[in-house]
């Protein structure tokens, strides 16, 4: 199972993975409609606790609703302090990738390991004051990293161009590892990110904030 997750979304990728926290989540039906539509192949979703980030946001639920409605990768960026007792709800939730953040965990193999009991892709994300060497000893057992361009929390936030080079260092060093990049990704940003070798790209605001999201998205991807 878990090789079939990962060869899915490696095989969407370069992808556009839009960030549903600035959805209309009294349309979140209409919402997945419009994306379909716009050609997107998967969607990233952002927990957040309210303690690991001061940001609430949404959790199980909303994921189980989505996976009713599609089978687009769903992709789970865990803005959360304890991933540790929330991993099984968001598997039998549906997730497909399920990303925690380094800063919020003591032992980052222990969950990579629980996330890959289930079958689900896992990911580590990093904040950008958070440095890289945190991720030593980790990156070989993850799948994917994911390299914030902003600090977690909250969307629309201008994009940190030091995430080029953290990008950039992790795929001379690992070739194979899934890439990710979020926050403050748009028409001028989203190209440096794909020359450093980035595989999947978060997209909020420049979706979100658009009336056409078809154009939004093949935009975006044109410059992949
Ligand atoms: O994880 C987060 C924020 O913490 C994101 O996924 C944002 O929702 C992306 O939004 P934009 O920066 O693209 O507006
Ligand atoms: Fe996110």
């Amino acid at each position: 199972m878990l090789q079939q997750r990962l060869d899915r979304i490696r095989n969407i990728t370069p992808a556009v993975l839009p960030s549903l926290l600035q959805c209309d989540f009294g349309d979140l039906r209409g919402e997945l409609e419009r994306l379909t539509k716009a050609g997107v192949e998967g969607l990233h979703l952002d927990v957040m606790d309210g303690h690991f980030v001061p940001n609430l946001s949404y959790g199980m639920p909303i994921v189980a609703g989505l996976r009713r409605w599609t089978d687009m990768p769903l992709d789970v960026h865990l803005m959360i302090s304890d991933p540790a007792a929330y991993i099984d709800a968001f598997a039998d939730a549906g997730a497909d990738m399920l990303t925690f953040h380094i800063e919020a965990v003591e032992n980052p193999l222990a969950i990579i390991d629980q996330i890959h009991r289930h079958g689900i892709v896992a990911g580590v994300a990093i904040n950008p004051d958070t440095p890289m060497d945190r991720l030593d000893g980790c990156v070989e057992a993850t799948d994917a990293v994911l390299v914030m361009s902003v600090k977690a929390g909250f969307g629309g936030q201008a994009f940190r161009p030091e995430a080029i080079e953290r990008l950039k260092s992790l795929r001379e060093a690992y070739p194979d590892l899934l890439l990710e990049v979020d926050g403050g990704i748009k028409e001028e940003t989203i190209g440096d990110c794909r020359q450093a070798g980035c595989d999947l790209f978060v997209v909020g605001s420049a979706i979100f904030g658009q009336s056409d999201y078809q154009t939004a998205v093949s935009r975006l991807r044109d410059l992949l």
